[in-house]
């Protein structure tokens, strides 16, 4: 049995992709465990497997070998439309693009999600998401009309309107200046502990991992242990 606090665990986990002489180990052999209300800072050089990690532990891809239970669910029993059920409303997901839907309005994009999960009230939660990311002034307006930063603040407000247990973030500052990615990572840290939701995050900024509660370092797609100016030697970001 899992125990109730923990959110995501992983153990063992593999990915391969291709066959025989083709066949590339992305992930090998990757255990994890992360509390609920944590938040973690996954680093690693380019190419060590922390999207591929992030996206076997947000359901997004299916593990080649290993187990994994993210907030009681196992992802290794589900099939894609189950896996797709599960992350509903328990995962949310912030990338470094915004993936916004440029024909939708702030509110629009953030309340679709909340009404497909078949809330009532998807608009006016939406609205209360907005306003605390202090967007309440730029609802109706499109992705087009908004700065990079008010973009990201609507794509943290929708991931986070769900009330998701897990957040996931793919350098969710890649794409802005410093003082907006500043901005944003206070936003983002603010938000996940009113919701008390765990977070994992990936970043190749070692001051922001230092915010984290915790920090895991990949390497050649498996998690080293050690300092983190050891592990991150070579790094090239
Ligand atoms: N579909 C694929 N087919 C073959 N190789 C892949 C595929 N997807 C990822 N890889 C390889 O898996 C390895 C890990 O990739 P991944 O994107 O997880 O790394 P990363 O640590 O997130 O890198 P970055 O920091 O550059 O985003 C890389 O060597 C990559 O080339």
């Amino acid at each position: 049995m899992t125990a109730p606090d923990i959110v995501i665990d992983a153990r063992d986990v593999t990915l391969s992709l291709g066959k025989d002489a083709a066949q590339v180990d992305i992930l090998r052999g990757v255990s994890l465990s992360v509390a609920a209300g944590e938040s973690v800072a996954l680093l690693g050089p380019s190419g060590s497997g922390k999207s591929s990690l992030m996206a076997v532990l947000s359901g997004l891809e299916r593990a080649t070998g290993g187990s994994i239970r993210v907030a009681g669910a196992d992802f290794g029993a589900l099939d894609e439309d189950g896996l797709a059920l599960a992350r509903r409303g328990r995962i949310g997901i912030v990338l470094q693009a915004f993936h916004l839907l440029p024909t939708m309005t702030a509110i629009e994009n953030v309340a679709v999600p909340l009404e497909l999960e078949g809330a009532d009230d998807a608009f006016a939660r939406a609205e209360a998401e907005l306003v605390a990311v202090g967007l309440g002034h730029r609802l109706t307006h499109y992705p087009a009309q908004l700065s990079g930063g008010e973009q990201q603040r609507v794509a943290i407000a929708r991931a986070i309107a769900p009330r998701p247990a897990l957040l996931f973030a793919d350098e969710p500052t890649g794409n802005l200046d410093a003082a907006n990615g500043a901005a944003i990572m206070d936003l983002l840290f603010a938000r996940q502990q009113e919701t008390g939701a765990t977070l994992v995050m990936i970043t190749h900024d070692i001051a922001l991992s230092r915010r984290c509660d915790r920090i895991v370092t990949m390497r050649d797609g498996r998690i080293v242990e050690g300092s983190v100016e050891n592990a991150l030697a070579g790094i090239d970001a």
